[in-house]
Parts: C-alpha cells; sequence; structure tokens
C-alpha cells in the first residue's frame, strides 16, 4: 500500500515514545503527584520559553481488559466521548488509514486558562515483545500534534496547544486451570500513559499545574473504568 507523507513521522515518533514509555521511572527526575489504587502518577517540572510543559508519566495496572482492548477504546473516535471528559467537540479530520486517524478537538474552557484545542494524528500499533516471550505483544496509541492546511492554529476562539502523547499497554495473563478457558478474572493490563502538553497561548503556570494536578487522575481513572465497563460483557480480544 502506498504510505502517507506523514508516515516517516508516524513512524519515529511511535517507536521513540514506546522506548521513552518502557524507561523506568526510577531514572530521571520523577516526581509522583498522584496516587489512587494502583495508579501512580509522575510528573517532571519543565517550561519552555516561559510556558509549563511538564512531561507526565502515569503507571496503572487495571484486571479484568486486554492491552488491545484498551489501546483500541483510546485509539476510537466512537469511545471518545464516553471517557473524555473535558472534551467540547471532536471531528476526524482525515482518515489515513485503519490505525491513523488525525483529529480536531476542541477542550472545555477550564477556567482562568482560555479555550483550548488540539489538532493531532493518532495511530495504533501492536509492538511483538522480542523480550519477553512470555507476555503477550504490547500495543501502543500515539498521538501528536500536527498540521493541517483547512485548520490552522489560533484563528478562531480557541488557543492551540501541542502535544505528544502514548498509551502503551501489556497484557498479563494467569493461566487458568489444566484444559479451562482463559477468562477476565485471569488477565491484567499495564498501562503506561506519558504525555507532553505545551499549552499554546500563555496560561499562569500555577493555574495550568493546578489544572493538570486535577484534571491528569480524573482522566484516566474514568478512562480505564471506561474500558472495564465496555469490555466485561464481550469476548477477550488478545
Ligand atoms: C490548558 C490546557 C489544558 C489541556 C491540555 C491538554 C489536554 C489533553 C488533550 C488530549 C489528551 S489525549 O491523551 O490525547 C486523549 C484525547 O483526548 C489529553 C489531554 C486537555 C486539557 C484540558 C482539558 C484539561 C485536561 C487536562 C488534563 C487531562 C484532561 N483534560
Amino acid at each position: 500500500a502506498i504510505k502517507h507523507r506523514l508516515w516517516p513521522e508516524i513512524d519515529r515518533i511511535t517507536l521513540e515514545q514506546l522506548h521513552y514509555a518502557r524507561l523506568e521511572v526510577g531514572t530521571g527526575s520523577w516526581q509522583l503527584f498522584a496516587e489512587d489504587g494502583d495508579m501512580r502518577m509522575y510528573r517532571r517540572e519543565e517550561e519552555a520559553d516561559g510556558l509549563v510543559v511538564d512531561p507526565l508519566k502515569a503507571c496503572h495496572v487495571v484486571k479484568g481488559v486486554t492491552g488491545h482492548e484498551v489501546c483500541k477504546i483510546f485509539f476510537s473516535p466512537e469511545y471518545r466521548s464516553g471517557w473524555e471528559a473535558t472534551l467540547e467537540d471532536m471531528t476526524v479530520v482525515e482518515n489515513i488509514s485503519n490505525d491513523t486517524l488525525v483529529f480536531l478537538q476542541t477542550h472545555k474552557r477550564i477556567w482562568p486558562a482560555s479555550q483550548r484545542d488540539a489538532l493531532f494524528w493518532s495511530h495504533i500499533r501492536k509492538v511483538p515483545d522480542e523480550q519477553d516471550v512470555e507476555a503477550q505483544d504490547l500495543w501502543i496509541v500515539c498521538n501528536q500534534s500536527t498540521e493541517h492546511p483547512e485548520y490552522p492554529a489560533n484563528t478562531g476562539k480557541c488557543v492551540r496547544i501541542y502535544l505528544t502523547v502514548c498509551l502503551v499497554c501489556q497484557t498479563l495473563v494467569n493461566p487458568p486451570k489444566e484444559n479451562e478457558e482463559i477468562n477476565r478474572e485471569d488477565i491484567t493490563c499495564k498501562i503506561t500513559y506519558c504525555s507532553v502538553v505545551n499549552p499554546g497561548g500563555w496560561a499562569p503556570a500555577a493555574v495550568l499545574r493546578a489544572v493538570y494536578k486535577r484534571e491528569y487522575p480524573k482522566f484516566l481513572k474514568r478512562f480505564t473504568n471506561f474500558c472495564i465497563d465496555q469490555c466485561k460483557d464481550k469476548p477477550i480480544e488478545f
């Protein structure tokens, strides 16, 4: 199949993000800022030309769903309004392939920051885990801000944010007894969520940090609960 003009960038950034997500939080100056059950959220305080661009890394363990199921829900437009609470509007502006879409999203205004929108490609991929033959394959979704001639930045009411996000999931299967079916009690999904968001226009550092501190734990908890709910009555998709 002919590859899209963005393909080299999509491939490079997806593999870079996979590598970055797999780095242990022991390395580098990660600061634990939220904990909820098995969820641990870390951030690094970083600024780029006076703007807060704190990298975030969240690690979570969710029972009863596979990495394929979680990544598919995160990637697919039809589920997004079910878990993305801050979404005001979402459009798929380009259908590059069955595993790569371009989204335009406007998020609800978070006082006192002005309203934001994001234009990004989103790519889902299964990654063979050559190291650990025991574990199932890894699944990754990578979201990366991009340009589009029909959707220039900062022409309407919204400030355009620039994001690089990845969701990396690994399925762990607890082998059932002899010749018994694997059921949802036997599967666990190890989730790593990484994001670096440049808020675009200026917003006070204290305001942004408060928004992220409040919104990210809510977002990941809501998203993973949505996945459990969506999958519980369906056949397991590895
Ligand atoms: C001032 C900038 C605020 C701000 C920046 C960024 C984002 C944001 C966009 C996309 C993604 S995602 O992971 O790609 C899932 C697809 O929607 C996550 C977060 C949201 C807000 C706003 C709405 C607040 C928020 C912050 C953190 C998590 C969720 N919502």
